[in-house]
């Protein structure tokens, strides 16, 4: 963070800071996974961001939509250089992943850098979908930015429906090439981030063909454009998708392939591949491991999930401390927003979903290393659970995420209405991410397999893989006793998402012995399985977050142990307030039990109200990463709205051209 001289401070603010009764550096070692882990970012924030090149003159949303454009590609290239010649020099390929970039990149962009597929999905697929020795020719390339690439698997008919998509690559034995076709309008790839203007090679998700017979979806590498003059080639059309509701720098891209050829090396072969002949070769053990890229950044998400929510947090949560208004009291001074309960309502339950979300990424970030662990070895039985834990995980971090930093936009007024708050455009990313990488209702419907299945498994007394076996208690049918202890109200969570799987598998068995047929059963129970599915993804976050903060907080001070005690607690409390009547179904908590869950909430909040800055200053962000008029570290924030405010085009002049045009004609009658 950029602390500045105490003098500068907000005197408030300075006064929450010695109200904060914990090690403050102890919790952000949590947060990071580790001192070692925070070292190290720390290292990767102070080489990248000591760079004065990036620094904007203009606020990025001053300028028009090209200019932006160009400007988010000028820092893109600094930016790339530092990590391919700082960065990857401290950490090697880790640093690609690591936190540490992703938050300087938040430095650079404030909306988003057109390279940012080309590190979060070009590079990725090359490792987990070519061959060694593809890898050996591609990798090197992009890591180098001597190529720079997108991935285009959406069209413009279909997103969801992967098996759907009609871009053909038809195989030619003659030459040894694919034929990369788009037969209809609605087959153009759509979406691809970076693919509009910028990039010259994509992955290309399209219908495999070979001596007559399609083989499903499969990734191909495409070089679109020529690398000395940009131009794209022969057969191929790209160009940009159009403006959107956020992402405006990051070159969203169209694509359509005339029967345009690419040598047969280029089909990304490590799970599947074609000879020369054209004969089709099956390489690996699951169907699904061509869909590997999406499952690595659905992961990836609930960590960036609980990084964009913390901004938010830290913003507001400052905000609240400097901000004063109303006099609830007649003749007392106008108290600090952050001091009305209502506030600290809105904020600290973001505070605490944050926690959740990054110490539950961390937990699914390890599993994802073990599972790949085994797919090294040729176990692929643990990929089935991974795609449904990712799946739900990612749907519910993605919208709790947007819904509460939208809390925390209206937590500012009207201030947080600015751009220049950056509420408004964290929101307008995020929300983004409760649609891409799989909609948040089609993901839940894939983990509702899952639990269906392992309903059926508990059912007939079979053993349960670790994140579904608290249906076998629910399957033997013992009754689960309310208690606000936080064990009891985990059993109680799983209670709920067991009724509510258990009560699908009865709707579908009862439609299906009637007649209906499965795939109608099924159909006509979604609204229940989505529901189901989020209390199964609820009751696990639960789980997951209560454990990850017992086991990390075993060898920390005590005041830290209870003030991560204390968030956890809230967060368990707030979703029982807020599942209620789930709660009455299904456990056996009563009218005088809600009431006393209602007190434990409220002393929650007065308990960590005067801890709050410090929490968000755990979370410890750069001002330069933060970006924002009311969140920086010295709480300047009249300050600052009056500097930004200034800096408009519009305030260049004093009075503005439009005004000699229309205006004084208008008044003189002769417009
Ligand atoms: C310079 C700056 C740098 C900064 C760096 C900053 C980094 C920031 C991080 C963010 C970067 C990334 C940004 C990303 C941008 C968006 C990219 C995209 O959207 S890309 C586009 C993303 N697009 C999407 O996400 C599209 C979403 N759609 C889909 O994924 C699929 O169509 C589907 C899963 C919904 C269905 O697939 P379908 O083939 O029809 O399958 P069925 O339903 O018929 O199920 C059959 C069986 O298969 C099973 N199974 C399924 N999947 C898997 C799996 N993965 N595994 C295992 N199993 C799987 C399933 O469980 C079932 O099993 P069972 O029950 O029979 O036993
Ligand atoms: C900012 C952004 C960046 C993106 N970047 C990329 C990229 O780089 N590369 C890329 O390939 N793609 C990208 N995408 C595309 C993205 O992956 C898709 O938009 C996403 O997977 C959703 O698919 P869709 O648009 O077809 O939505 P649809 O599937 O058409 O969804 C519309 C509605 O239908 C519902 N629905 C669809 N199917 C079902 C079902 N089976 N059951 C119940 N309801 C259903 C959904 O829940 C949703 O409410 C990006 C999208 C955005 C917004």
């Amino acid at each position: 963070m950029t602390k500045g001289t105490q003098a500068d401070v907000n005197p408030d603010l300075k006064k929450e800071r010695l109200k904060c009764n914990f090690n403050i550096q102890e919790v952000t070692f949590i947060i990071d996974g580790g001192k070692d882990k925070t070292l190290q970012r720390k290292k990767i924030e102070d080489v990248a961001l000591n760079i004065a090149a990036s620094i904007d003159e203009v606020p990025e949303e001053c300028l028009n939509l090209k200019e932006r454009y160009d400007n988010a590609v000028r820092k893109s290239c600094v930016y790339s250089n530092i990590v391919k010649n700082e960065l990857l020099e401290i950490t090697g390929l880790e640093a690609l992943g690591s936190p540490g970039l992703r938050r300087t990149a938040d430095a650079f962009f404030k909306d988003v850098s057109p390279f940012m597929l080309h590190l979060g999905m070009f590079v990725p697929t090359i490792i987990g979908q070519c061959t060694p020795e593809q890898q050996a020719h591609w990798l090197p390339k992009a890591l180098e930015m001597q190529i720079i690439g997108a991935y285009a698997q959406t069209e413009l008919g279909h997103g969801t429906f992967i098996r759907g998509l009609e871009t053909t690559a038809t195989y030619d034995p003659a030459t040894e090439e694919f034929v990369l076709h788009s037969p209809t309008l609605t087959s153009t790839k759509w979406w691809a981030g970076g693919l509009g203007n910028t990039a010259n090679h994509c992955i290309v998700v399209a219908q495999l063909y070979t001596k007559g017979q399609c083989h499903g979806t499969h990734p191909f590498i495409v070089p679109i454009r020529d690398l000395d003059t940009h131009e794209p080639f022969p057969g191929v059309k790209v160009g940009d998708v159009g403006i959107r509701m956020g992402f405006n720098t990051a070159d969203n891209g169209f694509l359509r392939f005339n029967q345009y050829r690419i040598p047969r090396e280029n089909m990304m072969m490590k799970n599947a591949k074609v000879m020369k002949d054209g004969t089709y070769v099956k390489v690996a053990r699951h169907e699904k491991l061509t869909y590997g890229t999406m499952v690595f950044v659905r992961v990836t998400l609930v960590m960036e999930a609980a990084f964009n929510l913390a901004k938010a947090a830290t913003i507001a949560v400052r905000y609240s401390a400097v901000r004063r208004q109303s006099q609830p009291k007649p003749g007392e001074p106008e108290p600090q927003i952050l001091d009305y309960p209502t506030q600290q309502h809105k904020l600290f339950i973001c505070i605490a979903t944050a926690h959740a979300l990054q110490l539950t990424g961390l937990w699914l970030w390890r599993t994802f290393e073990a599972v790949l662990a085994d797919m090294r070895k040729g176990d692929t039985d643990s990929l089935p659970e991974l795609h449904a834990l990712s799946s739900c995980l990612k749907a519910v971090s993605t919208s709790d995420s947007a819904a509460l930093i939208e809390q925390c936009r209206f937590a500012c007024g009207g201030h947080g209405y600015m751009l220049s708050s950056n509420l408004p455009l964290l929101y307008s990313f995020v929300t983004a991410t409760r649609t891409y990488e799989g909609d948040y209702t089609v993901l839940l419907l894939q983990t509702a397999r899952f639990l269906v299945k392992a309903w059926e498994q508990a059912e007939s007394g079979k053993v349960l893989t670790p994140t579904v076996a608290y249906l076998a208690c629910a399957a033997a049918k013992e009754k689960v006793v309310w208690s606000d202890s936080v064990d009891g109200m985990i059993r109680s969570f799983q209670a709920v998402a067991a009724g509510k799987i258990a009560a699908c598998a009865e709707n579908i068995k009862r439609l299906t012995k009637t007649g209906t047929s499965l795939e109608d059963a099924w159909q006509l129970s979604t609204v229940r399985l989505v529901a189901a599915s989020e209390a199964h993804c609820r009751a696990m976050i639960c789980q997951a977050y209560w454990h990850e903060v017992t086991r990390l907080t075993a060898s920390c001070s005590a005041s830290v142990k209870i003030v991560m005690e204390q968030l956890a607690t809230l967060y368990l409390v707030y979703w029982a307030l807020e599942t209620t009547g789930d709660l009455l179904r299904y456990s056996t908590i009563c009218e005088s039990e809600l009431n006393k869950l209602q007190l434990k909430y409220e002393e929650l909040l007065a308990l960590i109200r005067p801890n709050a800055v410090g929490l968000v200053d755990a979370f410890d962000f750069r001002d330069e990463i933060l970006h924002s008029t009311l969140g920086a570290y010295d709480g300047r924030v009249y300050e600052r709205l009056m500097e930004e405010a200034l800096k408009s085009p519009l305030n260049e002049t004093s009075v503005q051209s439009s005004f000699h045009k229309y205006i004084r004609p208008l008044a003189k009658g002769k417009l």
